[in-house]
């Protein structure tokens, strides 16, 4: 496992102007991750890829530093097992973000995961886990290892079964408790997901590595947009600066909407 170094003056430089800033309503939000030449951020769905190098493995770290909250997919802790810990060097990070995992059907199985043992030792926040209330109130609850908030599924009638979340219904949740920042790492389905949603989203910092997965790989690919019944850029980074860390290229930007 590589180390968690210190960035250099120059690179955080570089990331200052994409770091959260103070907003009213909503939480800021971070959308961050690695990808491959062709798109992709894993070999294969539920397969655990190490596409950041040691120096954009620090700045992952650089960043948490910075945000209330780290959230991820169900997905991802089960593919993963995350820390999702701030490990960066030279400071004493307290308070830790929050790892926040959205798994609406309640389908992971987190007593045994480094998340619930990082928190009980004293070196991670408690995970909040999100799910779907299906019209039936479930009170919020904390049951020890985990906090569990339950939200209504997105457009949700009587007779609805569906597992989606909204995301404006999250953010606002994770702004009553008190998270002001948002660090979103993954995985593929949250990011395609979010990427249709670009007013939500304050930054975007995308590690870009020099390889390709190949065929099979898991695929950020948000669904087609149509304006006028024309088909359009589904998503596009406005405001973008690059720079180099180690062998991987950072692109830092805004989403246009
Ligand atoms: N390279 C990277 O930066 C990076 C980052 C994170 C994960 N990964 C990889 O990505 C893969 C996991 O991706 P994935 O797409 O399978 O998982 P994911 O982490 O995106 O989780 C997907 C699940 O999250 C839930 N979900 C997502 N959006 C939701 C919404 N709006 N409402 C309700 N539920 C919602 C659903 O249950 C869905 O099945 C793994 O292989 C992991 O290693 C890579
Ligand atoms: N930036 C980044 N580069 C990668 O190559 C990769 N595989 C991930 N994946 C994101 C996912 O959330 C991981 O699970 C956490 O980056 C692991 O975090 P920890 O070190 O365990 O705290 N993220």
């Amino acid at each position: 496992m590589s180390k968690v170094t210190v960035l250099s003056v120059d690179d955080i430089a570089f990331l200052e102007p994409y770091l959260p800033r103070s907003k009213d309503e909503l939480p800021f939000v971070t959308l961050t991750y690695a990808s491959s030449l062709d798109g992709m951020i894993s070999l294969a769905p539920g397969l655990r890829t190490t596409l950041s190098g040691s120096a954009t493995k620090s700045m992952t770290h650089y960043l948490r530093q910075y945000h209330d909250a780290i959230l991820v997919g169900v997905g991802t802790v089960i593919a993963d097992d995350p820390s999702l810990n701030c490990r960066y060097p030279g400071a004493d990070f307290e308070p830790q973000p929050r790892p926040i995992v959205v798994d609406p059907r309640a389908r992971w199985d987190y007593e045994s995961s480094k998340l619930v043992q990082l928190s009980l030792q004293g070196k991670g926040k408690k995970p909040l886990l999100v799910h779907v209330a299906h019209g039936v109130e479930r009170k919020n609850q904390d049951d020890g290892v985990c906090e569990h908030a339950y939200l209504p599924a997105e457009g949700e009638g009587p007779d609805s079964n569906s597992s989606s979340l909204d995301w404006m219904s999250m953010l606002m949740e994770f702004k009553r408790r008190g998270m002001d920042s948002v660090m979103i790492e993954g995985g593929a389905t949250i990011i395609s997901a979010l990427l249709r949603r670009p007013e939500l989203i304050d930054s975007v910092i995308v590690t870009l590595a020099p390889t390709w997965l190949g065929a099979g790989g898991v695929t950020v690919q948000p669904a087609e947009r149509h304006e006028g019944g024309e088909r359009v850029n589904a998503a596009r980074l406005m405001g973008t600066a690059w720079r180099q860390f180690g062998d991987d290229a950072v692109l830092c930007g805004r989403l246009g909407t």
